[in-house]
């Protein structure tokens, strides 16, 4: 019988190590089979990391799937709460699909060397010029090269059991990519995980892709009224596959 505390610490450290671990397993595998960094690393560290779900006695209840399989590119966003997401994220991530990322992340050894790899974007949250550029440069390749981009619109982690405000970010992207905007939501960890009170149990996650928003046809002038639509349908759905009813409807 372990104290919380005690029990949270080692289950974090224990993910961390996968983490660590299963880089190491897979950077050769992803060196050896496709040569350096490429979106075809993804499905290998994508099956390295469907295992991890299995050690903290998590389950992935998906609906939605179908609403992955658009034409072209397209723009993912979801809502983050931990670094627990990356389980989440390999779950239902689709081919040809990478992330963005902070530039810290490369910094972290192994595990820095795999989303470089895997062909993670990396964004300087400190200059918006900066990130500004990245984005609009990703804007142009995705379209060439086919790719969907997975974005976190809160821009940071909040495991607060509710939404942050989005960032523009994505919706920039996507309305200067011209693709569509495909939502994903995970309901609320604050149940089985919560760092504030040590907690860091087994449980379920349900996760639902929502159908994809096209942009076609719309503007700069349109980034707002869709950051919105998707915050809100995201948030409604949020509430619902947490067990919230009441509040999905005051959030419409
Ligand atoms: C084996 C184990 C291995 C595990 C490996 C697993 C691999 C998977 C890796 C997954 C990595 C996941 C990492 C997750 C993260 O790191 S989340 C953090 C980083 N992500 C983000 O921050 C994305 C969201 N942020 C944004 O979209 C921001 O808007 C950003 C572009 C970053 C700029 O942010 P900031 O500087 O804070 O500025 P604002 O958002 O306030 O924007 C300022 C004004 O600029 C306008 N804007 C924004 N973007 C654009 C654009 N592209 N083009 C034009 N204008 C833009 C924005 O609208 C603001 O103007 P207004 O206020 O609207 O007038
Ligand atoms: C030589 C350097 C050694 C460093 C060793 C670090 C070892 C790190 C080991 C495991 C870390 C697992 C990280 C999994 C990926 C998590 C991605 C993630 O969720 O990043 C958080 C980021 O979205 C937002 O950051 P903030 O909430 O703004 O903060």
């Amino acid at each position: 019988e372990l104290s919380p505390a005690v029990s949270f610490a080692l289950r974090l450290s224990l993910y961390c190590v996968l983490c660590v671990m299963g880089s190491l397993l897979a950077a050769p595998a992803c060196l050896l089979l496709n040569g350096g960094r490429t979106v075809r690393n993804m499905r290998i560290i994508k099956n390295v990391v469907k295992t991890f779900k299995y050690f903290f006695g998590l389950k992935f209840e998906v609906k939605g799937l179908e609403n992955f399989e658009v034409e072209g590119p397209a723009i993912i966003v979801s809502n983050h709460q931990s670094i627990l997401d990356m389980m989440g994220l390999m779950e239902v991530l689709p081919d040809n699909c990478v992330q963005v990322g902070k530039k810290e992340l490369m910094y972290t050894g192994f595990v820095g060397l795999i989303m470089y790899l895997g062909g993670v974007i990396f964004i300087n949250r400190k200059s918006t010029t900066s990130a500004k550029m990245v984005m609009s440069e990703v804007a142009k390749t995705m379209v060439a090269e086919n790719v969907k981009v997975w974005v976190y619109p809160e821009g940071t982690r909040n495991c607060t059991g509710d939404f942050l405000p989005f960032k523009k970010g994505a919706f920039h992207l996507a309305i200067q990519a011209q693709v569509p905007v495909i939502p994903v939501v995970y309901s609320s960890f604050t149940s089985f995980y919560n760092p504030k009170k040590k907690l860091f149990t087994s449980g379920k996650i349900k996760v639902e892709v929502l159908a994809p928003i096209e942009t076609k046809g719309l503007t700069s002038d349109d980034v707002s009224d869709l950051t919105d639509r998707c915050y809100h349908t995201m948030r409604e759905t949020f509430f619902m596959l947490s067990g919230r009813p009441s509040e999905a409807k005051d959030s419409s």
